[in-house]
């Protein structure tokens, strides 16, 4: 467990970049320190490896200030993950992870076996262990950077705005990965982001800060959108944080009603109204439109597009988020539920969604 107890940092030049701030950190989960720019996100974090010392106030790791200990020893058991990657250029890639365990004893040939494995564990092929960092994407290189910042396997981990420099399809794919892993390893990370929806996808808890470095708000991403304290955070979360408060809500209760198919190749009946076709395995592949005038078999062409689907899973069904999404983004009105094989199971429609919500709040499940 980390803990900020009143802690203030004032810059010589008098700048207050944080101030007074108090916030638990909990063990083994993601804790998303986010706000806009100049708040403060960044001094916070290093004050936990104490790059930057506090002014005042107290910070505790596993119930030990960290005052008492040598910055470079208390550094061991945290590693450090920035943006753009902060890759030594001149190392290859295998040596950029190898370079803390090495300064830390451990014996060449081990530490390069470790880095291979970490290439691994954070989805690298091992093709690339003998390339500079110059040579790689920057999705890869920020893959690099988390591989190094695991090496000596830190019980903590503080991350820096580590994807704000990668587009979002790559961004999206690291923030994936980076959840994968944390399910395998479960360490204790400080995840500072500008990007609220970065913070609400990763963040067990998220801290929101204000300009002047004042805690604003800490809870859950649920908590958070479903009951911003103020104007501020209600701002900061955004405008359509209603619907993205129904990604936190289970669509367990959901009606999935059965829904007519048609498979590919068959002969086209006189179709009434929209009806899914699927392939041999039922997985769904379109739309035909009930305005459809197909003769003869059912072609790829004939077909509308569909929307997202909702995995309607018997052990884990999607989220309410997701049901509705299917259905609004279906041409047909009606989202298409498929299960963990992805064959077709039924339809969702947002009537049922909405009913579900109804009761959700009716029970209290959401606040209001
Ligand atoms: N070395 C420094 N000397 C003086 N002021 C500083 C120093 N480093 C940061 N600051 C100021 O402290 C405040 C907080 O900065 P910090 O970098 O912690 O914010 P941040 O929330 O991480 O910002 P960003 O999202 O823009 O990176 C800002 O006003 C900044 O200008």
């Amino acid at each position: 467990m980390i803990e900020f107890q009143s802690v203030t940092k004032r810059y010589d030049d008098g700048t207050v970049a944080v101030d007074e701030l108090d916030l638990t950190i909990d063990d083994g989960k993601i804790t998303v320190l986010v706000g806009p720019s100049g708040c403060g996100k960044t001094t916070s974090l290093r004050m936990i490896n104490r790059m930057v010392e506090a002014s005042s106030g107290t910070i505790l790791v596993d119930g030990a200030d960290i005052r008492s200990q040598r910055p470079a020893a208390l550094r061991r058991g945290i590693g450090y993950v920035i943006q753009n990657a902060g890759l030594f250029p001149h190392r290859t890639v295998l040596d950029n992870i190898a370079t803390v365990p090495i300064l830390l004893g451990t014996k060449k040939a081990a530490a390069r076996r470790r880095a291979e494995e970490l290439l691994d564990t954070v989805g690298l092929p091992r093709e690339l262990a003998k390339r500079y960092p110059a040579q790689l994407s920057g999705g890869q290189q920020q893959r690099v950077g988390v591989a190094r910042a695991l090496a000596a396997d830190p019980p903590v981990l503080l991350m820096d705005e580590p994807f704000s420099a990668v587009d979002p399809v790559v961004r999206d794919d690291l923030q994936e990965e980076l959840l994968r892993l944390q399910s395998e390893l479960g360490k204790t990370i400080v995840f500072v982001t500008h990007d609220i929806d970065e913070a609400i996808k990763l963040g067990d808890k998220v801290a929101v800060l204000r300009v002047g470095g004042k805690l604003a708000q800490y809870d859950t991403p649920a908590t958070l959108l479903a009951k911003p304290v103020d104007d501020f955070v209600a701002g900061f979360v955004g405008r359509d944080r209603g619907y993205r408060a129904l990604g936190f809500l289970s669509a367990h209760g959901v009606e999935v009603a059965p829904l007519s198919t048609l498979t590919l190749g068959e002969p086209a009946p006189v179709v009434t109204g929209w009806t899914v076709v699927v392939d041999e395995r039922r997985r769904p592949l379109g739309w035909l439109s009930a305005k459809s005038t197909v003769e003869g078999e059912i072609r790829s062409a004939d077909l509308v597009a569909g929307g997202s689907l909702y995995v309607a899973d018997s052990t884990a069904a999607g989220s309410l988020r997701a049901a509705l999404d299917s259905a609004l983004s279906s041409p047909s009105g009606t989202g298409i539920a498929v299960d963990a094989e992805g064959a077709v199971v039924g339809g969702v429609t947002a009537d049922s969604v909405l009913k579900v919500l109804d009761a959700a709040r009716r029970s209290g499940e959401v606040p209001s």
